[in-house]
């Protein structure tokens, strides 16, 4: 299957199937005069001798939040200008969601921008491969040094998927729970009825091609996050800073994230609009740590939550929240309030 971006110029294809790695990738390769890989150094233990056998001597990046780290940028862009990495040349990021952006972030800066291809491998990347967004990690947080820099293509082979530990498809699974919200209820209540036992790669695949589009809907519309691209960052306020303290795996960190929103839109439309019961049962039964969030401290969620790039006024931070399953809005909730909300929500639990 094909999906191919609409922007003005400048556009894209993202291939999504299984076993179309090498073919499609010598389409694109054929039209540059070197190609430099950057790979996952678990992906490339798992698949030298098969899937990846066609690369020669890649730069192998630790894999990863430890490959979103400014010695790792110095690492893996010295490697590039070593190996004589020129503006026609071509890199192509082989990886999860962190080398995802880690290798495009390199590909946008070294020499101020190389042409780039991403590679996802995990199911968690079929959301951050797309849409342009590359960063590495500051010691203040999360993402906060990073561009906006299209890639020229995503392949997406299916076949990594199926080699992903429990917790690389709890984290990935994050995310497609997100896209469910963000489609319609319609959406959510078939995700959850075919995934109530168990979340297996068999019933995924409509779900990803789904949040791909979904995804792609919003990114086509406000690429650079003015305005309605912030509602993919949809339980991702709270979900960074966790993940960033307590060195979760993103998108498990992102649904604690989104029970967050899910309790904070109840409260800010006086309803209820989530069954929160019905959601953390579903949540705890599939291994995600939501009784971890009564342990949080606020004052420390919040400083980091205070550095978020959707904040826009002092003194309180920016959230999206939903108004029904489907309609997010964006809103700014001042600091002593949201730290009463935390506080109500470890009571709560
Ligand atoms: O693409 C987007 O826009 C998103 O917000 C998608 C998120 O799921 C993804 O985790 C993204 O990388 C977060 O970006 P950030 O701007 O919050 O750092």
């Amino acid at each position: 299957m094909e999906i191919r971006t609409n922007y003005a110029a400048d556009n894209y294809t993202i291939h999504v199937d299984h076993g179309i790695l090498e073919s499609r990738l010598a389409n694109y390769s054929a039209g540059y005069d070197a190609v430099h890989f950057l790979v996952d150094h678990n992906v490339y233990e798992l698949y030298k001798s098969s899937v990846l056998s066609f690369i020669d001597s890649p730069i192998i990046l630790e894999g990863g939040e430890a490959s979103k780290s400014f010695d790792a940028f110095k690492r893996i862009t010295e490697a590039l200008l070593e190996r004589g990495v020129q503006r026609h040349h071509l890199i192509v990021v082989v990886g999860g969601g962190a080398v995802g952006d880690a290798g495009g972030f390199a590909a946008a800066t070294v020499l101020r921008g190389v042409d780039y291809i991403q590679v996802p491998t995990t199911l968690l990347a079929h959301d951050s491969s797309i849409g342009g967004k590359t960063a590495i990690n500051s010691t203040h947080g999360k993402n906060l040094i990073g561009v906006f820099y299209r890639p020229k293509a995503v392949i997406y082979d299916l076949a990594f998927l199926e080699t992903l530990p429990d917790d690389e498809m709890l984290s990935g699974f994050g995310e497609v729970f997100k896209h469910a919200l963000l489609n319609n209820e319609e959406t959510v209540r078939n995700l959850m009825a075919k995934t109530q036992e168990q979340i297996s790669l068999d019933v995924l695949k409509p779900f990803i091609i789904r949040g791909i589009e979904t995804k792609m809907h919003y990114v086509l519309n406000d690429e650079k996050e003015s305005g309605i691209r912030k509602h993919l960052n949809l339980g991702h306020t709270l979900g960074h800073a966790i993940e960033y303290k307590y060195k979760m795996p993103h998108g498990i960190a992102v649904v604690l994230g989104l029970y967050f929103m899910m309790f904070l839109s109840n409260r800010v439309e006086g309803r209820e609009l989530f069954d929160l019961d019905h959601f953390k049962q579903y949540f705890i039964h599939h291994g995600y740590p939501i009784q971890k969030l009564k342990s949080i401290d606020e004052e420390e969620m919040m400083a980091l939550m205070g550095r978020d790039k959707k904040n826009q006024s002092r003194g309180a931070i920016g959230f999206v929240l939903m108004k029904s399953i489907g309609r997010c809005h964006f809103t700014e909730i001042e600091n002593t309030e949201l730290k009463k909300y935390l506080s109500y929500l470890k009571e709560s639990l």
